[in-house]
């Protein structure tokens, strides 16, 4: 009896001091880092030098924390320290990071026919949320589903949407001001919290036609629960493994909720959408109605198109907000830049022009969109695709299948192209004999998606955000409100509240 007892705690202390060492020298990253880089070596074709890489951080490798939340520091960061070619890892899954426009081109000049990683190299949970949609899948698969659901994308569709996104703005920014403003002549905007609501409304109005009281209602409550999934999935952790779905993790409890009202929520909202057509209430079709279409004739998966519904609505409208927030954080900061903004809106804006107006590549108001987008691109590494074929990347041989990412902030930021004032924010440089003929910048410049196969709804993300800050600086006049010296770019911060002023000859 005595014997087993020793035995028994002679066991739990190796056990406990196992598991402290294995902590305290987080020995299993450095097992795991040796290993992945054994087995996928990569070597400098002239030197015989491995690739820089960075450890690996168990279970998430580098993962999306330090990609996406932290990605802009991390950018510098690894960069100063890794060079221009490195690689990181997405769980235990490699990844090249690129931050020459040559090496992007190397890559990415036949996009179309890239593989994408699965689930984004992110595990379980993303691949049961988001692992099926659009952005993430490829070949057959990718275009199928991409001729289904990009009609209502497509630039001639989003001129017929004008009238109805200027509403949105319009009806938005008034709530806004009524509801925040004491005097009605000043309010302040908080560009994340009080602008999520605006693209996400007039997006789902667009997809399945104007959205009843009570279908707008639904659908707000599962905003955070969809919310909160996506958290867990950028954290990490455990639920990287599919065995997690065998635990009773609150984050896979949430995710089959989520999956389940999502689901239900947008069959009610096609059977209404049938229910106008058919009493004539709807002068067109609903696109969700020609989608579900798709489904219910075998040429798309419905799981495919509940998850692409979910990436246009969810995960690509808060990376919007991003950039919708930073563009007005921007104008709010150069006073000067917002005057000849305004001049334009005056000048070149009636009833009858908006459509044209809104919809321009080639005005101030746009080259204000793509130079806060080049200042703080909405990520700063893109989603992680693999190349059919071998690519020789500055002096490394990467076989077919490795799979690359681009330091977005470096290419646009910090790349000489941009210089030497490329940390000011200056639209000008896109006008006309500026930076913008597009061989210069094709692969120097990272916004939309790099070659053939780009973002699907950047005519309608652009108009969104083009009728809000049209809608918003004609009416009010911006400005930063903080202790900060602002007018540094470094220490401006798209979290940042704007102070609104209601512009002189503008009082209703
Ligand atoms: C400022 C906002 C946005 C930016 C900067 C942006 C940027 C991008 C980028 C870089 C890609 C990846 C292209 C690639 O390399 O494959 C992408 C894909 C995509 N985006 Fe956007 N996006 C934005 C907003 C939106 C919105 C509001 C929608 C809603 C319809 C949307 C729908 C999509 C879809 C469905 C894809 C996948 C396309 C495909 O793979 O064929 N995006 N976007």
């Amino acid at each position: 009896m005595l014997l087993s007892i020793i035995l028994v705690n002679i066991v739990a202390a190796i056990v406990a001091a196992t598991l402290f060492l294995v902590r305290r020298y987080d020995l299993l990253s450095r097992v795991f880092t040796t290993l992945l880089k054994l087995w996928y070596p990569i070597y400098d074709a002239d030197t015989g030098l491995p690739m820089p890489t960075l450890p690996f951080i168990f279970p998430n490798g580098q993962g999306n924390v330090a990609k996406f939340l932290h990605g802009h520091e991390n950018s510098i960061k690894w960069g100063n320290e890794y060079g221009h070619i490195y690689r990181i890892w997405s769980g235990f899954h490699g990844e090249i990071v690129v931050t020459r426009p040559e090496d992007v081109e190397a890559v990415f000049r036949d996009s179309h026919i890239h593989l994408k990683a699965n689930a984004n190299d992110s595990g379980y949970l993303m691949h049961q949320l988001l692992g099926s949609c659009l952005g993430l899948v490829s070949g057959a698969e990718w275009k199928n589903l991409r001729r289904a659901t990009e009609p209502p994308f497509l630039r001639n569709a989003a001129t017929s949407y004008v009238g109805a996104v200027e509403e949105h703005s319009k009806e938005h920014i008034a709530s806004l001001a009524a509801l925040k403003s004491d005097t009605s002549t000043s309010w302040k905007l908080e560009p994340h919290g009080d602008l999520r609501i605006y693209p996400f409304l007039a997006l789902a109005d667009i997809l399945y036609g104007r959205l009843t009281p009570d279908l707008k209602e639904r659908l707000l409550a599962i905003v955070p629960g969809r919310d909160s999934v996506f958290r867990a999935m950028v954290q990490g952790g455990w639920t990287r493994f599919p065995i997690s779905r065998f635990f009773p993790f609150k984050d896979i409890r949430d995710l089959r909720t989520f999956k389940r009202d999502w689901g239900h929520w947008n069959d009610l909202a096609h059977a209404e959408a049938i229910r106008k057509r058919d009493t004539g209430e709807a002068k067109d079709d609903a696109p969700v109605i020609h989608m579900y279409a798709r489904v219910a004739d075998g040429s798309m998966d419905r799981e495919a198109l509940l998850q692409t519904l979910d990436e246009m609505l969810f995960a690509n409208l808060d990376v919007s907000i991003g950039g919708l927030a930073w563009a007005l954080v921007f104008l709010a900061a150069y006073p000067r830049v917002q005057d000849r903004l305004v001049q334009e809106i005056r000048a070149d804006l009636t009833p009858e022009t908006s459509g044209t107006y809104l919809l321009s590549q080639s005005n101030y108001l746009h080259h204000v969109l793509l130079e806060s987008a080049r200042l703080r691109p909405v990520v700063a590494f893109s989603v992680s695709q693999s190349a059919p074929t071998a690519r020789r990347v500055s002096n490394f041989l990467l076989p077919a299948g490795t799979k690359f990412i681009v330091d977005a902030d470096q290419l646009n930021v910090r790349d000489p192209l941009w210089g030497p004032d490329n940390t000011t924010f200056r639209p000008e440089r896109w006008a006309d004999g500026g930076v913008k003929r597009a061989k210069d910048i094709r692969y120097c410049y990272w916004r939309f998606g790099f070659g053939p196969r780009v973002c699907l709804g950047k005519y309608v993300v652009d108009l969104m955000m083009k009728a809000l800050i049209v809608e918003l600086v004609r009416g009010w006049e911006l400005r930063i409100e903080s202790e900060k010296e602002w007018a540094n770019m470094e220490v401006l911060d798209s979290s940042m509240k704007i102070a609104c002023t209601r512009r002189v000859g503008d009082e209703k």
